[in-house]
């Protein structure tokens, strides 16, 4: 990770133009590919969003909703507001806008003493409010600006004035890193085209893109009835439909609200943009779905619970930990049956592996009962974490919650990776076996780290296994947008011809046999990592 000091990035963008489209923005480099350092040596960092919107009396959306997202997802909340609406689950009752000058005054208080990550924008319901906002943010550069372009809440009552959609398009958005649309917001920032299909929002990002803005959200939470909600997400060059499931449910009032400040919450924390709205999407879809039944109100359209995390302790929800992909160079996965064949512990097997070099530990035990896999699981724990080697529970979500586990490895018949996510929460890990393309695109959507592909020889570890082979193997890579491990078969013999095939996203091997079907499992292990050392330098 670098240790430069965080850079100020926001800077007033090209002018939109047909010719952007195509402008050498894009070849910069994202500065939000790297993980950003949020404060010099020694200080706890604290990722900082501030969001800039209205209040909502009835709590469910604007700045009420934009607190409690973050503090869910672990950022710090300042808020500068802009209005004051009395609203609740029937709609908007009124609203009451702070004069411009005291919003100047409020983001000067804020932008002036605290180190902001990111600016949010909700509500900003007048011409002076956007050009006050644009000029502190010109005054006070961040690292990222987020705009949700509130214009109509979903009870279909105006929250600003059609005057500020000019402002909105020349100068906020060409400010912005993302902007997040609704589909009734992004129809009417083109001027009224209507919207029905997928296609016609993958149109919308795209126009709107030439608005300014580096990324683009068009939301289709509002789109006709349908089993799935999706959005579709444009960097300028690729659609990305992010499909999620469609609750079932009256409580939605602050979707997209939510979805923004998550957004935003997770580029404070150092997310890069794609990984930032996947995190945000299916924050929204497990609060929902969590909420689905809750009743505040007699009106139509209900508020959900933020912090329904609360209610399952275990969810590490601070977590700054990120997933190296380099960690899956060699990938260490234990055998119950081995171990007992050798008469090793799993303990001390494990402890062989990390001190032969491998760099990440999977616990897989069939046949071991749960007590005691967790009693094992806890001691591998505290050894992997001595030496900085992740420990990841092959399946068994639960004994992974009970060990503080760094994640999970699931196969295609075990719970979906999308669930774990849910379980597990952002900061773990998440492996999926995928032996398709189509898996691996699953995997993707579904929140996973990376993707474990095999068998790529023929094994006895794990019975109906079909051999994938190196062809087989390239094709899931080239389809995998994830890291890949191949698995299966794979041996001192073999795996240096596995590294060498130089494919990009393969980032390592997984073996049992190799290493635990042996007497000197550190020893075999030393071995394994010097072959695939070699084979990495002579790619
Ligand atoms: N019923 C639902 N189930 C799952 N996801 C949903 C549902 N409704 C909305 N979403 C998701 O919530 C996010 C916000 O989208 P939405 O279109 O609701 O925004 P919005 O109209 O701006 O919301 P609001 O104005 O009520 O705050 C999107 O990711 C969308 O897919
Ligand atoms: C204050 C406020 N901001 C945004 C929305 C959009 O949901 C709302 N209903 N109220
Ligand atoms: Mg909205």
């Amino acid at each position: 990770m670098s240790s430069a000091p965080l850079q100020p990035i926001l800077r007033p963008h090209p002018p939109s133009s047909i010719s952007s489209f195509s402008s050498p923005r894009r070849t910069r480099p994202s500065p939000l590919a790297r993980p950003c350092r949020l404060a010099a040596a020694r200080e706890m960092p604290w990722p900082h969003v501030l969001t800039v919107a209205g209040s909502d009396s009835g709590g469910g959306a604007g700045i009420q909703a934009d607190v409690k997202a973050c503090a869910a997802l672990g950022a710090y909340c300042s808020s500068v507001i802009t209005a004051v609406t009395a609203q609740n689950t029937a709609g908007v009752q009124g609203v009451h806008l702070v004069p411009e000058e005291f919003i100047r005054k409020q983001l000067n208080s804020v932008l002036s003493d605290m180190s902001v990550d990111v600016v949010k924008t909700g509500m900003l319901p007048s011409v002076g409010i956007v050009q006050i906002l644009c000029e502190s943010l010109r005054k006070f550069p961040v690292k990222a600006l987020v705009v949700d372009p509130v214009m109509v809440s979903t009870s279909g009552d105006s929250l600003s004035d059609p005057s500020t959609l000019k402002n909105y398009r020349d100068e906020l958005f060409a400010m912005a890193d993302i902007v997040t649309p609704n589909v009734k917001e992004a129809s009417k920032l083109l001027g009224g085209v209507s919207l029905h299909t997928v296609s016609d929002m993958r149109d919308a990002a795209a126009s709107i893109y030439k608005f300014g803005p580096r990324y683009v959200l068009v939301k289709g939470g509002d789109m006709p009835d349908s089993s799935e909600a999706i959005d579709v997400f444009y960097d300028g060059k690729e659609f990305i439909e992010l499909r999620g499931h469609r609750i079932k449910t009256r409580n939605t009032h602050g979707t997209g609200c939510t979805l923004a400040s998550s957004i935003a919450a997770e580029l404070a924390k150092g997310s890069t943009m794609l990984h930032a709205v996947r995190v945000a999407k299916n924050f929204v879809e497990s609060a929902l779905d969590h909420s689905k039944d809750l009743t505040i109100g007699n009106g139509p359209q209900g508020p959900f619970d933020h912090l329904f995390r609360l209610k399952f302790p275990p969810y590490n929800i601070g977590s700054q930990q990120r997933f190296n992909p380099d960690s899956l160079f060699l990938y260490a996965v234990t055998d119950s049956r081995m171990n007992k064949k050798w008469g090793h512990s799993i303990e001390d097997a494990v402890k062989a592996a990390i001190e032969g070099g491998a760099t990440i530990v999977q616990l897989r035990e069939k046949d071991v009962e749960s007590r005691e896999f967790l009693e094992a699981a806890k001691a591998c724990v505290e050894i992997c974490k001595s030496s900085g080697v992740p420990l990841l529970i092959n399946d068994r979500v639960d004994i992974a919650l009970a060990c503080n586990a760094d994640g999970v490895h699931v196969g295609q018949s075990d719970i979906s990776a999308r669930k774990v996510r849910e379980l597990l929460g952002p900061g773990k890990i998440i492996g999926v076996s995928c032996k398709t393309p189509a898996q691996a695109e699953q995997a993707w959507n579904d929140g996973a780290d990376y993707i474990g592909c095999g068998g790529v020889f023929p094994t006895t570890t794990k019975a109906n296994n079909p051999t994938l082979g190196f062809e087989g193997l390239k094709t899931v890579c080239l389809a995998s947008k994830l890291p890949v491990v191949a698995i299966g078969g794979i041996n001192a013999t073999n795996a240096g011809s596995v590294m060498e095939l130089g494919i990009p996203n393969l980032k390592g091997v997984a073996v049992v046999s190799a290493l635990f079907d042996r007497e000197h499992v550190m020893a075999e292990t030393m071995n394994l990592r010097s072959i695939l050392t070699n084979a990495l330098c002579s790619v």
